[in-house]
């Protein structure tokens, strides 16, 4: 996996058709997806359920660009070998899933995936500022994590101010809720380069009418573009 900053969109398959995973993994990288973005949610550190790792295993096989798996669980730590032999690309852990994130970060680079920071709305960019070189990827969440559908947070000032702490490192910045075409130029402006897009992607389309699908990317793609001229 290589670094650029041009924008990428990581279609949330917490909207896919929970029956047909692998037929929706191959449609939104048919239609454009650059990575397939995985929600792994607790019941206990979110309140919601979703997958663990025999799930994201099964999933591995169909997605052929980056598996982007967000776990919104704690402890992370006994799980992250878990995660490597599914085959995750990249793991992001959550800082307030703490309390040793410094850690968690140091073993999922062992683990050999590139290892991400998420942040909910309430915590402060600076919470992640000595962590940087330890980090791929700062997933800023902007709405509470758990459920897909929700009103997008304007967490722009987080976003430059983190985009200004990274500088010319080689870290992702990743926008997760509420991200459409009205609110995509917002965030690439600010400096974020990966969208994570759930609702955005799947409204309105279906493995029998992917192109819809397609239709939903571009127009992410090209709202965030947009903001970056
Ligand atoms: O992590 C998430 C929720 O915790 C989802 O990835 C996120 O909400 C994306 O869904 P949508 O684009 O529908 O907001």
């Amino acid at each position: 996996m290589s670094f650029d900053r041009t924008i990428k969109i990581a279609p949330s398959i917490l909207s896919a058709d929970f029956a047909n995973f692998g037929q929706e993994i191959q449609a939104i990288e048919a239609q454009g997806a650059d990575w397939v973005h995985v929600d792994v949610m607790d019941g206990h550190f979110v309140p919601n359920l979703t997958f663990g790792p025999p799930a994201v295993k099964a999933f591995r096989p169909h997605v052929k660009t980056v598996m982007d798996v967000h776990l919104m669980i704690t402890p992370v730590d006994p799980y992250i070998q878990a995660y490597a032999d599914a085959g995750a690309d990249i793991l992001t852990a959550h800082i307030e899933a703490g309390p040793h994130t410094h850690r968690t970060l140091q073993a999922i680079r062992a683990a050999g995936m590139k290892a991400g920071v998420a942040l909910n709305p309430g915590t402060p960019a600076e919470a992640v500022e000595h962590l940087l070189d330890l980090t791929d990827l700062v997933c800023v969440m902007t709405v509470n994590p758990g459920f897909g559908g929700q009103k997008f947070i304007d967490l722009t000032s987080k976003v430059r101010k983190l985009r200004q702490m990274i500088g010319d490192r080689p870290v992702h910045i990743e926008i997760d809720g509420g991200v459409d075409p009205q609110t995509a130029p917002l965030v690439a402006a600010a400096g974020a380069d990966v969208l994570v897009a759930g609702s955005a992607v799947f409204k309105g389309g279906s493995v029998d009418s992917p192109e819809i699908y397609g239709e939903n990317i571009r127009a992410v793609r090209a709202a965030a573009e947009s903001g970056l001229s």
